[in-house]
């Protein structure tokens, strides 16, 4: 059957990219994104501001909620030192598997656990079956709908400290305002909007809501 379009982007990273170079897997998604089909990674824009807050942080312990192809953590786990525990959550069985493929030609398998479930059940496991104590980082960049579900999960579960960082995609489009309200006005997190581009656009707006656990 006809290559779906997360397996059109791995193909054409497979072909352009150098095997081992998390760069230059990065710089062929975002070339395809750009000139060939636009698809929902984050993107070398916003990724640019992600890579900033994961540079201050330096987390030894990140969460990535929302996998898809992988391109977020690939940006992510080539900026963690060996050492730094890294697991990344996705859903979609097929997205998962183009993941797979894709992390593995970037040659950071060993920095991600990749696991593919819903959220929902894992966050409540990352203690006992992931021996998590509490989480330095946070990535949320699945569904907006369970954004605030997740966050809340994170609490009620203890898997945050004084100092936690939480970051979120798509604060502007498609727009996540109840996590936004939430987040600012719960009291427990001091947050931050930071206005940037949509994913492959020159026009439309989006940006990251940066939020520090109170503790
Ligand atoms: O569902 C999404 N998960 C994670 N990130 C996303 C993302 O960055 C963008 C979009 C998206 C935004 C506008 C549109 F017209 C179609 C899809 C969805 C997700
Ligand atoms: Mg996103």
């Amino acid at each position: 059957s006809a290559m779906s379009k997360e397996q059109r982007v791995l193909q054409y990273v497979q072909q352009n990219a150098s095997r081992g170079d998390p760069d230059s897997v990065l710089a062929a998604v975002d070339k395809f994104g750009w000139e060939t089909e636009w698809a929902m990674n984050l993107g070398d824009v916003k990724g640019a501001i992600l890579d900033r807050f994961v540079k201050e942080t330096a987390p030894q312990t990140m969460l990535e909620l929302g996998t898809y192809m992988g391109y977020s953590a690939i940006r992510i786990a080539r900026l963690l030192p060996e050492t730094a525990k890294f697991m990344t959550v996705e859903f979609d069985q097929e997205n998962a598997a183009v993941a797979r493929e894709m992390i593995e030609f970037a040659g950071l398998q060993n920095r991600i656990i990749q696991i593919t479930s819903d959220t929902a059940d894992v966050i409540p496991q990352l203690k006992t079956k992931y021996d998590v104590e509490t989480l330095d980082m946070v990535f949320i960049d699945h569904w907006k709908d369970v954004y605030v579900r997740d966050i809340k999960l994170l609490e009620t579960n203890k898997l945050l400290r004084k100092g936690t960082v939480v970051v979120a995609d798509n604060i502007i489009k498609p727009g996540a305002p109840e996590y936004a309200e939430y987040v600012r006005t719960c009291g427990k997190y001091d947050s931050t909007f930071h206005e940037s581009r949509f994913e492959y656009s020159n026009d439309d707006i989006d940006g990251l809501e940066k939020s520090v656990f109170r503790g």
